[in-house]
Formats: structure tokens, C-alpha cells, sequence
């Protein structure tokens, strides 16, 4: 083989290109110039080729990093606030007054900082945000390095950052400006659900999208209560109504999408709607189990998110990957619904196909963007080895990812953050501690 030379050679114990189900590589290497995948070699072609930097995983797993395809970052700052409620308890009496007391540009630029932290030390290189003050979610995405979507919110109702829909739309819009030249901050466009905004809303959401390109990312059938006043109120579902005004399409990223039946699930797959799975918001919020195993059979493009910290509360995208496998089962009583190698293609291909992105990450193929991580294997929890697959979802821990790489750009390497200072972050959140409980906790 001809020696190109490389920036970096990473050869790995296992790899799991992911496309393939199942597909395991033994002793490969990624070869990778320029923040792109070159190609994989084998230990005879890698022996023969030179490269910058070579780093040798011999007992980890290296696999395309976690896309987290449905968050709030900066609620990191709200952690632990208001558990066990149920969504619209936990928002109107609790959350909703938080946000009004201390979201702010400084809030958000900490919180996604906080958020990006913990992210990266699970394994996740892309992360799929709605909330507000885009432009300090863009510039934490920047300072983190990881692939970063920022969804911009829209309400009908005033916030500390907009008095009115137009209010949102117009100042999301000028703050995307900035950031228009950065490969790895894409804004979208993020309706913040069917029961807070109205139809003309929704109308020029989708013209603005189709005008500028731009995904939609909306909260859709969360609950039973949430369809059950629509058909009340509106004498119609939720669904029924986004697709009369045009929200149906390869565009929309709908979350949760717990409450549907057969006909919705079909309508999803026939407009190439992506579902954004939270299991774990799901079972906390006790909004009810999402039917992921009849999206999937219909064709549905299915990603995870761990949705924000104040409803999870963790960041943590393998344990989310593990929670879908296991309720697709309890929700069917079928063992084999979501198997392993399934849960682990939502949350990498799933969620970068979700994106538009599936060209450029979520697996390993020569072509795509360097976005990968390393899992350490040899630990107690993950031995003996007998699947690579099986330990990545079932059995594996965050702190056993050791490295994470976004665009062939060190994040993380031997568990040490390469862009964030973690003794910053956790000064800054212990003084958000503090403004928060000297306003009083929540309402
Ligand atoms: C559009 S982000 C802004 C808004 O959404 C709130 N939020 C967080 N998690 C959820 C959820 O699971 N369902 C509905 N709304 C949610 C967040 O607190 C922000 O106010
Ligand atoms: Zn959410």
C-alpha cells in the first residue's frame, strides 16, 4: 500500500463501524487526515504506513461518538430542582419560574459548558439543543469542540428573551448570523411544542425553514394529556394538526412521540419524520413508554437524547442507549424488541441521519468526519469480553469512555478534557448554587 502519511492513526482492540448490525472489526485502525476518515487498515496495512500521531487502544472499543439528539443543556443549572413531578406540573409550578428568575446569556453560556463537560466524558460528540440564548449556546459549543445544534426557541408567550413569537423568530435569526461560517454549529429551528404555539406560528416556522434551510426540532405527543386537551380543545391530535399546517417532513425532529397510534406512526414514516427518543425524561416525567419498536418496523428514523438535566437527570447517552433497549422490551414483553446492536444504531446513525448529517458522522467509513470515541474494556464491569456490542449497551459505564475525538480533534483523551477545565465549571456551578438559592429555590 501506498504511504500517505497520516495526522492520526488510531488502532483499536475492536471497532464498531455501526452501519453494518452486528459488524465488529478486530486489531483495525482508522487512518485520518485533516479531521476526515481516510480509511480503515488492517495491522499488516497499518504496520507499513506513517502517520504524525498513532495512538494504540488495546483494550478498549472504538466506535462513532453518541449523538445526543434532544436537549437543554444549560438546564444542567437546574438539576435536581424539581423531581418526581409530571411534565406539566414539573414546567408551570417549577421550571417555568426557575427559567424566569436566572436564565440569562451567562446562565446559558455555564449551563451548556456544565452540559458539554459531561457530554464529552460520556461519549457524546454531537449534541441536538433547543432552549434560549442561542448565541451563548453556540459560542459554549465553540469553546467545547463538540458538534453542536442549536435549536432556536419559539413560544407565544414572553421570556427573559422574547415578548412574542416574532420576538423569538427575529432575534434567534440575528443571532445565527455570527456563527453562519461555522461547520460545527448549525442552528435549527425549535417550536417549542403543539399546546404553546399557534398555528400562524407554525406557518411561518415552516416557511422560514424551507427559506433558509433549517431543521425543526418540537416537542410532539410527550403525553396523554397533551393529546387528550388538543382533541378537546381543538377537536383534533396534536399530529393531525402540524400536518395540516405543514410541519411533516425529513426536516421535523419531533421528540418523545410517546403517545401515538398506528395510523400517527404511519403518517411519521410516510413525511420521513425523525423521532428523538428520550426513554429516560420518559419514565421520570412518567409520560409513558414511546412504541420505538413499531416506529422502527414502519420505518421510522429513530435517534435518542437524554433531554435536559432537570428531567433526567443525567447526561449520559450510554445509559440512555441501555434504557431503550430495556423499556422497548418491557413495553412489548418481547426480548428481542431493540436489540443491542439496534439501540446502538439510534444513538449514533439514527440521530446523525435525524440531522442531516448522515453523510458526515454517526459510523466509521472512510469519507466521513473523524467523530469517534474509545471505550475501556478492561474493567471489572465489561469482564470477561465476550461482545464488544453487548458490553457497549448493556454493561458499560461513562467512566469507562477514555477518549472522544470531534472532526479528529482531541476532546477528551485518557479521560482528561482537552477544551474545558473542569475546576472552572464546577467553581461556576457552586456560585449559580449560590444566585439560585438566594432568589429561592423554585416557585
Ligand atoms: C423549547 S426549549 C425551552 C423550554 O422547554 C422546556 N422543556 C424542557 N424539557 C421539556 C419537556 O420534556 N417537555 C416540554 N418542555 C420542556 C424548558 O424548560 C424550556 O422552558
Ligand atoms: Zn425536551
Amino acid at each position: 500500500m501506498a504511504d500517505h502519511g497520516f495526522d492520526l492513526l488510531i488502532s483499536a482492540r475492536w471497532m464498531i463501524p455501526v452501519e453494518n448490525d452486528g459488524e465488529i472489526l478486530e486489531d483495525y485502525s482508522v487512518a485520518i487526515n485533516s479531521g476526515k476518515i481516510i480509511s480503515l487498515l488492517n495491522p499488516t496495512e497499518a504496520a507499513a504506513v506513517n502517520a504524525k500521531k498513532r495512538v494504540r487502544l488495546d483494550h478498549h472499543v472504538l466506535m462513532p461518538g453518541l449523538v445526543n439528539l434532544h436537549g437543554h443543556s444549560a438546564m444542567t443549572l437546574l438539576r435536581g430542582l424539581a423531581d418526581d413531578k409530571a411534565l406539566m406540573d414539573w414546567l408551570q409550578n417549577h421550571i417555568w419560574p426557575a427559567e424566569a428568575a436566572h436564565v440569562a446569556d451567562d446562565f446559558v453560556f455555564d449551563g451548556a459548558l456544565l452540559a458539554m463537560a459531561e457530554m464529552i466524558r460520556g461519549g457524546t460528540t454531537t449534541i441536538n439543543d433547543m432552549y434560549f440564548y442561542h448565541g451563548a449556546m453556540a459560542r459554549a459549543g465553540l469553546a467545547s469542540g463538540m458538534r453542536t445544534f442549536v435549536g432556536a426557541t419559539v413560544l407565544e408567550f414572553p421570556t427573559n428573551y422574547a415578548q412574542n413569537a416574532d420576538g423569538y423568530l427575529s432575534r434567534a435569526l440575528e443571532e445565527r448570523r455570527e456563527f453562519l461560517g461555522e461547520e460545527l454549529v448549525t442552528f435549527t429551528l425549535a417550536p417549542h411544542a403543539p399546546y404553546t404555539v399557534s398555528d400562524d406560528t407554525f406557518r411561518k416556522v415552516v416557511t422560514l425553514a424551507e427559506q433558509e434551510d433549517m431543521l425543526i426540532h418540537c416537542h410532539i405527543h410527550e403525553t396523554a394529556g397533551e393529546v387528550e386537551d388538543a382533541r378537546r380543545e381543538q377537536h383534533q391530535r396534536p399530529l393531525a394538526r402540524l400536518k395540516a399546517l405543514g410541519l411533516l417532513s425529513p426536516r421535523l425532529i419531533a421528540a418523545h412521540m410517546v403517545h401515538l397510534d398506528k395510523d400517527e406512526i404511519e403518517l411519521a414514516a410516510r413525511h420521513g419524520v425523525s423521532v428523538a427518543h428520550n426513554p429516560t425524561s420518559n419514565m421520570k416525567l412518567a409520560s409513558g413508554i414511546a412504541p420505538v419498536p413499531a416506529l422502527l418496523a414502519a420505518g421510522v428514523n429513530v435517534g435518542i437524547g437524554t433531554d435536559g438535566a432537570a428531567s433526567n437527570n443525567k447526561l449520559d447517552m450510554l445509559a440512555e442507549l441501555r434504557q431503550a433497549a430495556l423499556l422497548a422490551k418491557v413495553g412489548t414483553l418481547d426480548p428481542t424488541a431493540v436489540p443491542a446492536a439496534t439501540a446502538l444504531k439510534m444513538a449514533t446513525l439514527g440521530g446523525a441521519r435525524a440531522l442531516g448529517i448522515g453523510d458526515k458522522a454517526g459510523s466509521i467509513r472512510a469519507g466521513k468526519d473523524a467523530d469517534l470515541i474509545a471505550i475501556d474494556l478492561a474493567e471489572v464491569e465489561t469482564s470477561p469480553m465476550f461482545d464488544p456490542i453487548s458490553h457497549v449497551v448493556y454493561a458499560a459505564g461513562r467512566e469507562q469512555v477514555s477518549h472522544v475525538w470531534v472532526k479528529g480533534r482531541p476532546l477528551m483523551q485518557e479521560r482528561a478534557l482537552t477544551t474545558l477545565d473542569s475546576s472552572a465549571l464546577l467553581e461556576n456551578a457552586a456560585r449559580w448554587r449560590e444566585r439560585i438559592l438566594g432568589k429561592g429555590k423554585t416557585a
